[in-house]
């Protein structure tokens, strides 16, 4: 029986690090009527007593050495817990992969963040293919177990391996034709993320399946750097803290008037995977996300293919020569401007 000490210290995190692949349901209520239903190991869904029209996901730990994502999470789950946070709507916190945490890896098999939208199926049993289908059936019963019609949203917490030229930025998942919102880019925004990245092809993570399966808004939000806990500036996150807690606290949230020039818009211009184990890039491991390169420079290669620059400036980003055979090495992108795709 955990519940007396989560009641007391509302600390899930510990409780998650100490359970690395299961732990029982149970749930309580609050003073202030908020039902707390512990679905699984890092996996909390809270459900005031009167809730408003917003269905709200945030994960952390998809990759369980992107700490400040974690620590933020943490403490908004403790404040709720302890009521130092009276909810507006029902959310769902995910800390997505609790032994990756433990262990301050990327994963601990395989990418848990390459596993979703069917990825774990027909695949060898391994902890991170169970628990993208867990992720999945939690993700899917928070959204449908309540009346259809309802917002939803899903905003998966991350920080990337290299720096980047633009600290924060976020990825907007394929949306199959359907327009890019500004009230969401004006969400990003606020969160201190100036930097979007739309891509132009569905993808196996878990912002994708929200996105996908369930129509929600969901975005990949990289925040700054990967740390060690304990080393991240946590004054860098106070935007996103405040922009995060209002959405969750409050029954609406007012953002300023779409303006194109607050933002550096980019499309994917194409994906490199590895194919071979002889994959390298010709730029050292300091090189930042959103370089960019001039047209014919050489970008990768990959046995005996060679990728070069297509166009002037085209800007790397996630370069990681380390991924598995088959898996994405490299994203690029180039600038995109507001048109009539956007809403
Ligand atoms: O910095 C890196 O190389 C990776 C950072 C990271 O984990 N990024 C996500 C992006 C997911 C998406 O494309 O929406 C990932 O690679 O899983
Ligand atoms: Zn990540």
């Amino acid at each position: 029986m955990y519940l007396d000490t989560l009641k007391q210290t509302g600390d899930f995190l510990t409780l998650t690090r100490n359970n690395e692949f299961s732990l029982a349901a149970e749930q309580f209520t609050l003073s202030n009527g908020t039902l707390v239903e512990v679905k699984d190991t890092g996996v909390i869904q809270f459900t005031p007593a009167t809730y408003g029209d917003k269905d709200i996901v945030l994960s952390s730990a998809v990759h369980g050495n992107e700490t400040a994502p974690i620590e933020i999470c943490d403490a908004f789950i403790q404040d709720v817990i302890l009521q130092r946070i009276e909810l507006a709507h029902r959310v769902l916190f995910i800390f997505g992969n609790p032994k990756s945490i433990n262990i301050a890896e990327r994963f601990v098999d395989e990418n848990l963040n390459r596993l979703f939208n069917g990825a774990h199926e027909n695949r060898t049993d391994n902890p991170e293919q169970i628990r993208a289908a867990k992720l999945e059936s939690y993700v899917s019963d928070f959204f449908t177990s309540v009346p259809e019609g309802r917002y939803r949203c899903h905003y998966d917490l991350h920080t990337a391996i290299r720096g980047s030229k633009n600290e924060k930025f976020a990825v907007y998942p394929f949306l199959h034709g359907k327009p890019w919102k500004k009230s969401q880019l004006q969400f990003m925004l606020a969160c201190g993320v100036n930097t979007i990245l739309m891509m132009r092809s569905a993808a196996t993570t878990f912002s994708y399946f929200s996105s996908f399966q369930f129509g929600a808004d969901a975005f990949t939000v990289e925040l700054g750097q990967v740390k060690p806990f304990g080393q991240n500036d946590m004054s860098r996150f106070s935007a996103v803290k405040q922009t995060l807690k209002a959405l969750i606290s409050q029954e609406s949230v007012e953002y300023d008037e779409f303006n194109a020039s607050d933002f550096e818009l980019f499309q994917v211009h194409r994906t490199i995977n590895r194919t071979c184990d002889a994959f390298s890039f010709p730029f050292p491991d300091s090189a930042v996300n959103f370089t960019g390169f001039a047209k014919g420079e050489l970008l990768a290669t990959d046995g005996d293919t060679t990728y070069f620059a297509e166009v002037e400036g085209e800007a790397i980003i996630f370069p990681n020569a380390k991924v598995a055979l088959g898996q994405r090495a490299l994203l690029t992108v180039v600038p995109l401007e507001v048109d009539e795709n956007f809403v």
